[in-house]
C-alpha cells in the first residue's frame, strides 16, 4: 500500500462520475463530505497486499495512529486514490481493505469519513505546511519486499 498523509485545515470532495463499471454504492449524502482540521490518508492499495489484507489494515491503522498522535489530529479523511502506484490491487479487494481501516480507527476513538470509492472526485484541500504536514508510507505484507 502506498500512503499520502496531509495534515489538512479542511479537505472535501463531491462526487463527479463514475470510474468503475461497478462502484461502490451511495447514498445522496456521501456525494459530499468535508471534514476539518483533518489527517487526510490518501491511500493506493496495492497487489502485494492481496497477500495478507488483514496484516496490511493493522499497519496502516498504526502508521495512521502515529502521525494522527504527532499532528494532534482527532479527525481521519480515509481517501480511496489509486495513483500513487502502478501495481494497483483489484478494486474488491480494495474496498474491502479500506473500509476494514476505517472501521478500525472509529474504534480507537478517532472521528473518521471515508471518501467513496470508484468515482472520480473533485475536491480541495488546505495543507497546513508544516513540517509533518507531507508524510509518504509505503506498508507490504512482512516477507515481501517494497518496490
Ligand atoms: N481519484 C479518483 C480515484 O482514485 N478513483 C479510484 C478509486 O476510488 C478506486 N480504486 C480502484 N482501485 C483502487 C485501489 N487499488 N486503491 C485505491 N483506490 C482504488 O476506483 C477508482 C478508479 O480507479
Amino acid at each position: 500500500m502506498r500512503m499520502l498523509l496531509i495534515h489538512s485545515d479542511y479537505l472535501e470532495y463531491e462526487v463527479k462520475d463514475k470510474a468503475l463499471s461497478k462502484p461502490e454504492e451511495i447514498s445522496e449524502e456521501q456525494k459530499k463530505g468535508r471534514l476539518d482540521e483533518v489527517l487526510a490518508a490518501f491511500m493506493s492499495v496495492e497487489k502485494v497486499d492481496e497477500a495478507n489484507p488483514e496484516e496490511i489494515v493493522q499497519k496502516a491503522v498504526e502508521e495512521i495512529k502515529n502521525v494522527a498522535s504527532q499532528v494532534n489530529a482527532q479527525n481521519i479523511f480515509v481517501y480511496p486514490f489509486a495513483h500513487l502506484s502502478s501495481e494497483l490491487a483489484k478494486p474488491e479487494v480494495a474496498l474491502e481493505i479500506l473500509k476494514a481501516i476505517e472501521e478500525k480507527l472509529k474504534e480507537e476513538g478517532f472521528n473518521v469519513k471515508r471518501a467513496p470509492f470508484g468515482y472520480y472526485k473533485a475536491f480541495k484541500l488546505s495543507c497546513k505546511g508544516h513540517p509533518l504536514a507531507e508524510l509518504s508510507r509505503t506498508i507490504v505484507p512482512s516477507g515481501e519486499k517494497k518496490e
